[in-house]
């Protein structure tokens, strides 16, 4: 379970709060999708609940621990995949994969064996031994999908991992990330493809300035908003059509 308390972040030198007072609970098996519009405070989120980014103020617990009292722990029961690839354009698929799948302590043949099927299941087994940065889009995102997941997280963070990629490559990664879920993985993922996540997410926040305005079920919210069909509508409803420029 994931326990967040009052969790806030300002950025040095920001007027304004990036995430501000933040609740929220995520139960054990729960995909939990955070939706917002741009600048909402998604990636910031995601970035303090996998310590890449020190809280303003605030606390939370992943499975009643957290990274100040057993950082190395954590770091083994979550897996990250980023909205910015993290692969390494002059390695191969397989060299990459490798990569990441040593600095979790995964070895010898387990570690190939593991990224064989991976690759297998997201159809890049004839491109293991090509250059990353060959690689189109779709299969980019796949590859950085991997190795967040290689060694097994029981909790799942992906902040747009089906971003700029076509129907096709979007099928494959949500079906694995159902699977994954399907096994005991706990997923909590961004997205602007409100589609998408009405029907994969058991539960969505929908973020905005910072702050949670709604959550819940998606089917309950959409039940809620007096005339919504589907969760874009709850979404324009609570956020209002206005643009969210910031330079
Ligand atoms: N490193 C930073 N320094 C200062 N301000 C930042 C920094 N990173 C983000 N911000 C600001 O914090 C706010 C939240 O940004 P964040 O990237 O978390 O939003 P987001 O919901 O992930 O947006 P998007 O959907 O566009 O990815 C924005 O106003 C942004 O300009």
């Amino acid at each position: 379970m994931i326990e967040i308390n009052q969790l806030s972040k300002k950025y040095k030198g920001a007027e304004y709060f990036s995430v501000k007072d933040l609740n929220l609970k995520v139960e054990d098996g729960e995909i939990y999708g955070l939706l917002g519009p741009n600048g909402a405070g998604k990636t910031t989120l995601i970035s303090m609940l996998t310590s890449l980014l020190k809280p303003t103020s605030g606390s939370f617990t992943i499975n009643g621990s957290n990274f100040k009292e057993n950082k190395n722990q954590l770091k083994q029961l979550i897996g990250i995949v980023p909205q910015e690839y993290a692969l390494y354009p002059t390695l191969t698929a397989f060299e990459n994969l490798q990569y990441f799948g040593s600095m979790y302590g995964i070895k010898g043949e387990i570690l190939k064996e593991s990224i064989n099927e991976h690759l297998e299941v997201m159809g890049l087994s004839k491109f293991a031994h090509k250059k990353t940065d060959t690689f189109s889009g779709g299969m980019k995102r796949r590859v950085n999908l991997i190795a967040g997941i290689l060694h097994q997280p029981k909790v799942l963070f992906l902040d747009e991992p089906t971003v700029g990629v076509d129907v096709q490559s979007k099928n494959v990664i949500i079906d694995h990330l159902k699977l994954l879920n399907k096994q005991g993985t706990t997923i909590v993922y961004t997205s602007h493809h409100l589609n998408e996540a009405e029907f994969f997410c058991t539960h969505v926040a929908i973020i905005d300035n910072g702050e949670i305005i709604i959550k819940g079920v998606p089917s309950d919210l959409i039940k809620n908003q007096s005339g919504a069909h589907n969760l874009e509508d709850v979404f324009l409803a609570k956020t209002g059509k206005a643009l969210r420029d910031h330079a």
